[in-house]
């Protein structure tokens, strides 16, 4: 009888972004896992230049001029020469999920040996609840041979939707470019087999190299800012994403997990470069994160469009006076919700979904 490989996990449901300005070589090591999904390829940079995708994957691919054509002037929230643009993957997405992963990203082995299929255990961590309100000490209580320790309450053991699945990397790890610089040699080497939900009210650096999120949930959060080519800033792109979102997935019950599943990081990115791009950034998120901390959304901001368009208006209130810069992002917060409701008409499926029992 011959034995018929399982369809994989959410093979029609879900997208692979990969922001690129090289070639998509990398892929080859990916193939046994990616190859049955759809890529999306937001090719950077010079749009005349050829990006080649190795064969016998499905996949779209768009560059700047696409962009330009697809948004017209909402084409200026995508970020230029930055891995922000991204982010314009997510919103031409039709699926209900989105993993999105760099070019420089490979494989990682776990302590027995055995290839990681990051986006198998990112799949499971969505489709299976967060704990946002009580902190389970044996970290994820869903995965087989963990459950919920003595003393937690059973009125919230069913848990609330995941909204986000943060992964980690082995080799290369994600440090700023001052940790950069100061250790050079160092190479994240510990396998932690752990997944956990981040407790409500605590905000976390989301890294976008191995990210998957419940796009139909949270998508409209997603924004990667305004980075890259005529900005102040860079590589400040999925941090600012990730303090939006989770400020939204705290109001509306939703989960954020971090944890498995490792990638190989292979490539260090310049640290005087970095330095070039992250240095604003370094001292304004002293101001940015008491200001996310104290982010209230009123109770009828029952969307994530309606939270994500108040956080804006509080951007412009609150950080305008920092540097004339947030004054054009929370512009340009407003430009990226209009493009993506132009591009997604169905309306907001987030509201159809029941939020999280928030404790
Ligand atoms: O101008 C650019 C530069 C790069 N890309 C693509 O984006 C990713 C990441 O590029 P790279 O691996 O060179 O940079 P890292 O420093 O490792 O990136 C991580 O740091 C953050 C940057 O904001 C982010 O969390 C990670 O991406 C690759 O796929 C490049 O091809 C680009 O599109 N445009
Ligand atoms: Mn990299």
């Amino acid at each position: 009888m011959a034995t018929v490989s399982p369809t994989p996990l959410l093979k029609d449901e879900l997208d692979i972004v990969i922001p690129t300005i090289r070639n998509l070589d990398f892929l080859e090591m990916w193939r046994p896992f990616f190859q049955p999904y759809h890529l999306i390829i937001v090719q950077d940079g010079d749009p005349t230049k050829t990006i080649k995708v190795p064969e016998g994957f499905d996949y779209e691919l768009y560059n700047r001029n696409d962009i330009n054509r697809i948004l017209g002037p909402k084409a200026s929230c995508i970020s230029f020469k930055d891995s922000a643009c991204r982010c314009f993957g997510y919103m031409v997405s039709k699926k209900k999920y989105i993993y999105t992963i760099d070019d420089d990203c490979f494989v990682a082995k776990d302590p027995s040996g055995k290839d990681i299929n990051a986006l198998e255990q990112h799949i499971q961590n969505l489709l299976s609840p967060s704990t946002p309100f009580f902190f389970n000490t044996l970290y994820d209580p869903y995965r087989s041979g963990a459950d919920f320790v003595r003393g937690y309450p059973f009125s919230l053991r069913e848990g609330v939707p995941t909204a986000v699945s943060h992964g980690l990397w082995l080799n290369i790890p994600d440090y700023d470019a001052p940790t950069q610089l100061v250790k050079p040699l160092e190479r994240n080497t510990r396998y932690v087999d752990a997944i956990m939900t981040i407790p409500k009210g605590t905000l976390f650096p989301m890294c976008g190299m191995n990210l998957a999120f419940h796009r139909e949930l949270i998508g409209p959060a997603m924004y990667f800012g305004l980075m890259g080519d005529g900005q102040p800033i860079g590589r400040y792109d999925d941090m600012w994403a990730g303090w939006c979102t989770k400020v939204i997935c705290d109001h509306l019950g939703w989960g954020v997990k971090t944890g498995l599943p490792y990638i190989w990081h292979s490539k260090a990115s310049n640290p005087f470069v970095n330095l070039k791009k992250e240095y604003k950034g370094i001292y304004w998120q002293e101001e940015l994160i008491p200001f996310f901390q104290s982010v209230a959304l009123p109770k009828d901001c029952t969307t994530v469009q309606k939270c994500y368009i108040e956080i804006s208006k509080q951007v412009k209130a609150k950080l305008g006076k920092v540097d004339d810069y947030f004054n054009k992002l929370a512009d340009a917060m407003v430009t990226w919700i209009e493009a993506w409701d132009e591009l997604n008409p169905s309306g907001d499926i987030s509201a159809k979904i029941p939020n999280g029992a928030s404790k």
